[in-house]
């Protein structure tokens, strides 16, 4: 998937200004942000952008005296995660019982579930607090026998907890052919052999027969829109867990998941990204 890097220059710059840029470019599509002394860094999926809409944002920035700038480049569709990944990618351990590690780590802590990720250019590496939350969800949650959906699966880390804690089926959709690709390795490097992988977004799901559980980390405006196909893929008592946006971001996604049924359990957050469970009535 091809992406553009946008380089914003903020002035003044403070982590406040670069934290309201990043909620409000997150509504427009992007995905993940870099801040630096500057501005920040933002990366977004080119069949996403939208350059007025980014206009918008800068013209209705809602701080004062705060004059913003940015230039545009694309980033080499390669594999740039590499060099991050092998350099950066410490090995985690979410919640005292899950290890995720990658395999050229020889030294990691032992828990009760070890998950091997090779995320090349996937998201999901549980570093990221919705990843992270998510786990944690699905740590606490009772997955034995039950049908899963992970929809947004980059790595298929949480597709790979959840077969790993008795799901079973489990699907796992992304809309991207890196992550599909990837899933695919990291699901054979987990040894499990009950994850099927698509690619495709929620027009996948027409007619699917009800899962037991969904997880959706994907961001806000997405889930907003695609809420109906999952809430159609429920039964009673289902249960979908869903991250990818921030906490004042949870009024709307609880509100639409109650026009569509759904009641509210509770929400998680960690640095103000937010991670919520509701269940189908
Ligand atoms: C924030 S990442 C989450 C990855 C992983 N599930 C995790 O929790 O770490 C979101 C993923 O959703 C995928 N995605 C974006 N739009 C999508 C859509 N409309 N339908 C399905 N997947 C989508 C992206 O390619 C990306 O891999």
């Amino acid at each position: 998937m091809k992406y553009f890097e946008v380089n914003f220059i903020a002035q003044p710059c403070n982590e406040t200004i670069t934290d309201v840029l990043a909620a409000l470019t997150a509504e427009i599509g992007f995905e993940s942000f870099v801040p630096d002394e500057k501005g920040m860094q933002a990366y977004i999926q080119q069949s996403l952008f939208d350059e007025e809409a980014l206009k918008e944002v800068i013209r209705n920035f809602p701080m004062e005296d705060v004059s913003l700038s940015y230039t545009i480049t694309e980033p080499e569709d390669k594999d740039w995660n590499e060099e991050w990944e092998k350099n950066f990618f410490q090995p985690i351990v979410i919640g005292d019982r899950c290890v995720i590690h990658s395999t050229f780590h020889k030294d990691y802590p032992q828990a009760e579930y070890d998950i091997v990720i090779n995320p090349q250019m996937a998201f999901g590496t549980g570093h990221h607090e919705t990843t992270s939350s998510i786990l944690g969800e699905l740590l606490d949650a009772d997955l034995k026998g039950k049908s899963v959906l992970d929809m947004g699966c980059g790595t298929s880390i949480l597709a790979i907890l959840a077969s790993m804690r008795g799901a079973d089926p489990v699907t796992a959709i992304d809309i991207d052919d890196w992550c599909v690709n990837n899933s695919r390795d990291n699901i054979a490097l987990n040894h499990i052999n009950n994850i099927t992988v698509e690619l495709g977004d929620a027009s996948l799901l027409k007619g699917r027969k009800p899962f037991d559980v969904i997880i959706a980390n994907i961001n806000r405006n997405i889930l907003l829109n695609d809420l109906p196909a999952y809430t159609a893929c429920m039964h009673s008592g289902s249960e979908i867990y869903m991250s990818g946006f921030y906490v004042e971001d949870i009024p709307a996604i609880r509100e639409r998941g109650e026009s569509l049924g759904l009641e509210f359990v509770h929400y998680r957050k960690k640095h103000n990204w937010a991670a919520v469970k509701l269940i189908m009535k």
